[in-house]
C-alpha cells in the first residue's frame, strides 16, 4: 500500500485475490504483429476467469485506488488537458489506455498551425505528455493532430490547471486563437500549364497532368484545364495569361524549372507579371521550385520531382496556400530545416 501528500491510496493486490474488485486503469495486451490494444477497461469488476488472461500480459498484482483531494486519475487528467487545447472543428476521444485524441471533425481536409513553443512549455511541465503534428501538416477527416496522457497513474490537478493556463495565457496574447488550430483546406479551381518541346511535340507522354491532378484531388481541389507549351518563353508567358483570364484560384507550371538552356519557366513566370516570392526552395526534393503571386493570384513553377517523388515541396507549400495563408520568404527560409526527404 502506498499513499502521497495529496492523500491517494494506491493498493497492491495479487491477481489471485483481486476478484471482485474493479480495475484502476484500462490493461495493455501486445501480441506483436497481431494485437496491440486494450484487454480490459478501467472499472472493469474482475472475475476468477480473468486471472490466467490477467496472468498472460504479465500482471501478478493490480491496484486499487482512493484518490487524494487535489489528485487527478490519468483519464481524467488528459481529458482535461484535451479539454482546454482543442478549437473549432475539433472533436476529442474517450480516454482510452489513458490517452484523449484531439481529432479532426471536419468533413474536408485541414491545415493543423500548431504553437511550437507551447507545446514544448506544456511538456516541460514534466509528468505528462502533449503529442501533436508539425504545424502545417494536413489533416484528413476524423485523422489526430494531437494526444495527451500523463505518465503515471494519477497526478496533480495543480498540473492540469496548469496547462489551461498556458493555452489560456496564449489565447488571450494571440486574439483568442488557440495553440491549436485547424484551417479547412478550400476547394481550388486550378489551372495547370506544362512545358517541355518533348511533352508539347508528342515526342513523350505527359507524366505531370495525372501527378499533379493526383495530389491536388486528394486535398479536395481540381485542376480545371491543362494547357501545354514548348519551351519558348513568349509562349508560355502568353499561356499563363490565358490561365489568368479564367480567374483560376491558382496557376501551376510544369517543366523547365532548372539549369539547362531550355528551361524558361522562371523568367517566363517573372515576364508574365507575377511577384516571385522565391525562385528555389531549401527543401529536397522540390529545391527548384517557384511561389509568387500573379495579380493575386498564387502561381507555382514545379520541378519535375513532383512527378514521381511522393513527397516534395509542392506537398509542403500546396495545403498552405489552399488553407487560405500567404507564402512569405520566411515560410520558404524555414523549410530547409528538416527539409531533407530521401533526395
Ligand atoms: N546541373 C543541375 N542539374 C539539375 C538541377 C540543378 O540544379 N543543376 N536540378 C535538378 C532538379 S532539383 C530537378 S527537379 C530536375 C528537373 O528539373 P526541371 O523541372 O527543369 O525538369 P525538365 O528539365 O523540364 O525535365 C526533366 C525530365 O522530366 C521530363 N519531363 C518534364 N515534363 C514532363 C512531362 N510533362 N511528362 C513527362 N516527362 C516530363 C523531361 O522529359 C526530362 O526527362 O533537374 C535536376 N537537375
Ligand atoms: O526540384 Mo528537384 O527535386 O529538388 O529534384
Amino acid at each position: 500500500m502506498s499513499a502521497t501528500n495529496n492523500g491517494t491510496v494506491l493498493r497492491e493486490v495479487p491477481v489471485q485475490d483481486a476478484i471482485g474488485l474493479r480495475l484502476a486503469h484500462d490493461l495493455t495486451q501486445i501480441l506483436p504483429g497481431q494485437f496491440k490494444g486494450r484487454l480490459f477497461k478501467k472499472g472493469h469488476l474482475i472475475t476468477e476467469a480473468d486471472i490466467p488472461r490477467l496472468l498472460d500480459i504479465g500482471k501478478e498484482h493490480i491496484y486499487t485506488m482512493e484518490l487524494g483531494a487535489g489528485e487527478l486519475h490519468e483519464d481524467d487528467a488528459a481529458s482535461r488537458m484535451a479539454e482546454s487545447l482543442f478549437g473549432e472543428g475539433m472533436r476529442l476521444t474517450e480516454p482510452h489506455e489513458g490517452k484523449v485524441a484531439i481529432k479532426s471533425d471536419l468533413n474536408v481536409p485541414a491545415l493543423a498551425v500548431i504553437d511550437e513553443a507551447v507545446v514544448h512549455a506544456i511538456n516541460n511541465l514534466g509528468e505528462i505528455a502533449l503529442a501533436t503534428l508539425r504545424s502545417h501538416t494536413v489533416v484528413m477527416p476524423d485523422g489526430q493532430l494531437a494526444a495527451t496522457r500523463v505518465i503515471p497513474l494519477f497526478v496533480a490537478e495543480e498540473k492540469v490547471d496548469h496547462v489551461r493556463a498556458i493555452a489560456d495565457q496564449y489565447r488571450q496574447s494571440s486574439g483568442g486563437c488557440g495553440p491549436l488550430r485547424l484551417l479547412p483546406l478550400r476547394a481550388f479551381r486550378i489551372g495547370l500549364l506544362s512545358t517541355g518541346g518533348e511533352v508539347f511535340s508528342g515526342r513523350i507522354a505527359d507524366k505531370f497532368g495525372p501527378a499533379v491532378r493526383r495530389i491536388v484531388e486528394s486535398l479536395g481541389s481540381e485542376v480545371v484545364e491543362q494547357r501545354f507549351a514548348p519551351d519558348d518563353r513568349h509562349i508560355i508567358v502568353k499561356e499563363i495569361h490565358y490561365l489568368l483570364n479564367q480567374q483560376y484560384d491558382m496557376i501551376l507550371v510544369t517543366g523547365g524549372m532548372s539549369v539547362d538552356p531550355d528551361d524558361r519557366t522562371p523568367a517566363a513566370i517573372q515576364e508574365a507579371g507575377a511577384e516571385v516570392v522565391s525562385y528555389g526552395t531549401p527543401m529536397l526534393p522540390g529545391s527548384m521550385l517557384l511561389v509568387g503571386y500573379l495579380n493575386g493570384v498564387p502561381i507555382m513553377g514545379l520541378p519535375g520531382c513532383v512527378m514521381h517523388d511522393p513527397y516534395t515541396s509542392f506537398n509542403v507549400l500546396l495545403p498552405r496556400v489552399l488553407a487560405g495563408e500567404v507564402i512569405t520568404r520566411e515560410d520558404i527560409v524555414r523549410m530547409g530545416y528538416g527539409g531533407l526527404h530521401n533526395c
